[in-house]
């Protein structure tokens, strides 16, 4: 295995000129003879929201793992706040925060105890810029669990379990966070409540890195979307980008008269431009669409697990540009 910043030692704070919080470089990952990862790239900044798609089995989870230093590696140069993951100390611990796929423990704790405990082992890492923990009945309540305060962690529902697990990863005010399908089984208010949870730690420049399966969900939060497929990051940028890569097409709708029309063009702004200059007022609904982030994710994994097509050229072509 090589190392990243290997000079810096484990739990050191990144150079303060640094904004990079997470340099992934070659990551590779092998289960026995199961190649999973064959070559992971990207970076995350500081205060940046990266939700990372992949479908099933594509090695999320994993990738995830490596960056908390909760699995070993096969290749590659990892660095996560400016440390090796396989190395991190108790501080550098302290300053990320997990929410795991699964998480069932604690069951007979209540829920204000079990958060005031936990965050009870992040008081030492407190500095001057970072207090730690969360004051536990703020935090409470950014979950949404103030009316389950009290209660016993083994009777709540699903999705109050999944805002537990939650404030659990977050107490200790984490720099990096790392949340793995944070969603699944949340009622549509309480991801809603998640997803504003989410950009106001990105706002106080906590670093986020979260998979979900909801592209919904990824296009509202993320600044920048990874796809993970064929054991390699296949496309990384905004859902825009992404559509752009996979079709440079948009379609355009409009009605004239009374009567609709459509049509699809690479140059929306100045087609749309030429449209009100000939037509005017008469022109009404309009409308422009690019593909969505679902039609671009199901073209891009189709075509790369076929091995043809767009999608795949467009994975090819962002392998081989600039990063
Ligand atoms: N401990 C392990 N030992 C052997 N194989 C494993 C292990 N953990 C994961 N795998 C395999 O590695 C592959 C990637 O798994 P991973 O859980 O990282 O995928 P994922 O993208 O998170 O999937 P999902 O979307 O289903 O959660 C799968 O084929 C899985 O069976």
């Amino acid at each position: 295995m090589t190392t990243a910043h290997a000079s810096s030692g484990a739990g050191s704070n990144p150079p303060p000129e640094s904004d990079t919080v997470i340099d992934v470089r070659g990551l590779r990952m092998r289960y026995r003879d199961h190649e999973v990862l064959r070559g992971v790239d990207f970076t995350a900044r500081r205060g940046e929201v990266l939700v990372l798609l992949g479908p099933n089995g594509a090695g999320k989870t994993t990738t995830i793992e490596v960056l908390e230093g909760f699995r070993m590696r096969s290749a590659g140069d990892v660095s996560v706040l400016g440390a090796d993951p396989a190395r991190g100390d108790e501080r550098w611990r302290a300053r990320l925060g997990i929410v795991l796929q699964s998480w069932r423990d604690h069951g007979k704790w209540r829920v204000r105890e079990l958060l005031d405990h936990l965050g009870s082992y992040y008081a030492p890492y407190s500095t001057a810029l970072v207090r730690r923990p969360w004051d536990v009945d703020e935090l409470i309540a950014a979950v949404g669990l103030t009316a389950q305060a009290h209660k016993r962690v083994g009777t709540l529902s699903g999705g109050q379990r999944r805002r537990l697990d939650v404030a659990v990863g977050i107490v200790g005010k984490p720099e990096t966070l790392f949340l793995d399908e944070p969603t699944a089984g949340l009622d549509p208010e309480a991801r809603n409540e998640f997803h504003g949870l989410v950009r106001g730690l990105a706002d106080e420049r906590t670093t986020v890195l979260l998979t979900t399966h909801d592209l919904a969900e990824a296009e509202k939060l993320a600044d920048r979307i990874l796809i993970l497929a064929g054991g390699r990051i296949v496309a990384d940028g905004s859902a825009e980008e992404l559509s752009r890569q996979v079709s440079g097409e948009a379609t355009v709708r409009w009605t004239r008269d009374g009567r609709p029309f459509e049509r699809a063009t690479t140059e929306p702004t100045r087609f749309v431009r030429r449209l009100f200059e000939e037509h005017g007022e008469a022109i009404g609904g309009l409308e422009v669409r690019r593909a969505s982030l679902e039609d671009t994710y199901l073209t891009m994994v189709r075509e790369l697990e076929t091995g043809n097509g767009p999608g795949e050229r467009a994975a090819r072509a962002f392998e081989e540009g600039p990063r």
